[in-house]
């Protein structure tokens, strides 16, 4: 039988084979180098950010510290503005100048308008119902101006004005009554700012307060406090499926899952009884309002409300839920977190506390209490608040954000589906754009146009653009009254034997001060 192996042994045919197989190799070869070409070619017209180097499956997780703002500023020194790093699987571009924030927040805000999936935010704010963590589009749309227009708007902060005012006025008599029947001891300073911040929040967002103080019901505000702190823990927790999806089984056996459960379970109980108790009174507000007559509305009252009002649009009680916990989650903590560091700030800093009293002290007089009338006037008071915005702000890495599309960056490929982090904490002490940018020096901010409202990119503590925060103003008046009251009416000191006040960071998203702020008022005598 005439078999292959005879066709290739045939003497003729020998040299035929041996040019055809050269001809192959050749021809391989060609076609393995052309690909590599073009894949070198494709390489090279992608100009990615530069990037440390990295592990497998780990990416670069093994080089975050405990205070990420500062290694990231650190990261930023040796690699530039605009670096890449693989947290897990997820390519996440840092971003630390003016320049490159503008690009992402104002140039390309479009493009980075949406926020990276979070399987505890999804769970925790009923499957994104909510307005901070919603994916960009219509739904968001919708919330954004819901909470724009009606909820968050210059109208309605300024209808909440009486709240903050009375808030203010018992924040001074408990001070007031400390400094007399506790003369020269301490007093913690940061429970009383973080108790004052979450109850104009609440009488805002439902009409009354939960906290320990709220008449009758002792027990009860404390366990709204411990949910609302479980809450927060629970929404910071970092969750390894986030960075490495496969791992995400872990999460049924480190009680991640079973936390999660249980406090979306126990902060879901609190919000019926909220809208159980908001039905009946919500109507009868409305109806006097219709009859003329002025009812002090709370946010949820407004929300029950647009429900009613409005067909084209559904507006459900997990979208009231989760809008109510939005300002919970995004207007609490950080506020109280931005009043600690003014104050930390002010008390360190005697110059500063003495002529800002000065000028409280001219305008509000000898009253016991101050008015948000007169605070119209304070500019140095606002410079204050700005040069504390800009040392520390309160979300130093922003909220995320996630590029829905191919996009350039100072001139870099951000491929789609990129996390954007914007470190804040670094832009407001890069020393390029701030002279002597470590120290506290609030005269910067006086005669000078720079404003945190999200169109100077050097300040930028509430974020910009389509995304950026919309409880701006709400956050600044409970601010400014909160601050005025406190150093109105009282002088402060450090308690007697210790050293100056630290200014350590506790770790986490909001950054806290690390230590109690603790301080001695006196009343102030003219
Ligand atoms: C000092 C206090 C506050 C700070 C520092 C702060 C900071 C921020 C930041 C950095 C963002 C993300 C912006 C961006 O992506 O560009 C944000 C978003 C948001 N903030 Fe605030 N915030 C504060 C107070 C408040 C208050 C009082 C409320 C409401 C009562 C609020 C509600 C929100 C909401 C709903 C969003 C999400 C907006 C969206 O994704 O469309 N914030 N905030």
């Amino acid at each position: 039988m005439y078999g292959l192996q005879d066709f290739f042994s045939h003497p003729d045919l020998q040299f035929a084979s041996l040019l055809l197989f050269l001809f192959l190799l050749i021809s391989a070869k060609f076609i393995l180098s052309t690909e590599t070409l073009t894949k070198n070619k494709k390489k090279k017209k992608s100009n990615l950010p530069p990037s440390p180097w990295k592990l497998p499956v780990l990416g670069n997780l093994h080089q975050l510290g405990t205070h990420l703002h500062r290694t990231l500023q650190s990261l930023s020194q040796a690699h530039g503005p605009v670096f890449l790093l693989h947290l897990g699987s997820a390519p996440t571009l840092i971003v630390s100048s003016p320049e490159s924030a503008k690009e992402i927040m104002k140039t390309h805000d479009l493009a980075f308008s949406n926020r990276p999936h979070s399987a505890i935010s999804n769970r925790l704010l009923y499957n994104y119902r909510d307005l901070s963590q919603a994916p960009y589009g219509d739904y968001w749309r919708q919330m954004r101006s819901l909470c724009v227009m009606r909820l968050l708007s210059a109208k309605r902060v300024e209808s909440f004005r009486w709240i903050r005012e009375q808030e203010a006025a018992l924040l001074v008599d408990t001070i007031e009554e400390h400094a007399v029947s506790a003369a020269g001891a301490p007093l913690n300073l940061g429970e009383l700012i973080s108790r004052i911040t979450n109850d104009i929040v609440c009488r805002v967002a439902l009409g009354r307060k939960y906290g320990e103080a709220a008449a009758g019901d002792g027990e009860k505000g404390k366990e709204f406090k411990l949910l609302l702190e479980e809450f927060g823990a629970a929404l910071g927790a970092v969750n390894v499926a986030d960075f490495i999806p496969w791992l995400g089984w872990i999460n049924r056996f480190n009680g991640l899952n079973r936390k999660v459960e249980k406090v979306f379970r126990e902060f879901d109980e609190f919000l019926d009884q909220v809208l159980e108790d908001h039905r009946l009174t919500s109507v009868i507000k409305e109806k006097s309002e219709e009859e003329g007559e002025e009812k002090e509305k709370d946010l949820v009252d407004v929300l029950l409300q647009f429900q009613r009002e409005t067909t084209g649009f559904a507006v459900d009680r997990d979208t009231i839920k989760a809008i109510v916990l939005d300002m919970f989650a995004a207007g609490s903590d950080t506020t109280y977190t931005a009043l600690e560091w003014t104050m930390t700030e002010i008390l360190r800093h005697p110059r500063v506390m003495r002529k800002l009293q000065k000028e409280i002290r001219a305008i509000a007089e000898e009253k016991r209490y101050v008015k948000e009338e007169e605070i119209k006037q304070m500019d140095y008071l606002k410079a204050v608040i700005k040069e504390s915005f800009r040392l520390h702000p309160p979300v130093p890495l922003l909220v995320p954000r996630e590029s829905n599309r191919h996009v350039k960056v100072q001139g870099y490929d951000v491929v789609e589906k990129t996390r954007v982090i914007v470190n804040a904490w670094a832009i407001g002490r890069d020393p390029k754009r701030w002279q002597y940018a470590e120290e506290f020096m609030p005269e910067r901010f006086l005669n000078n146009k720079i404003d945190f409202k999200g169109q100077d990119f050097e300040l930028i503590p509430f974020g910009a653009g389509r995304r950026g925060c919309p409880g701006t103003s709400f956050a600044t008046a409970s601010m400014e009254i909160t601050l005025v009251s406190m150093l109105h009416r009282f002088d402060w000191l450090m308690p007697a034997g210790e050293g100056g006040l630290d200014a350590d960071e506790a770790p986490g998203l909001t950054v806290h001060r690390k230590t109690p702020l603790l301080v001695v008022p006196t009343l102030y005598s003219p």
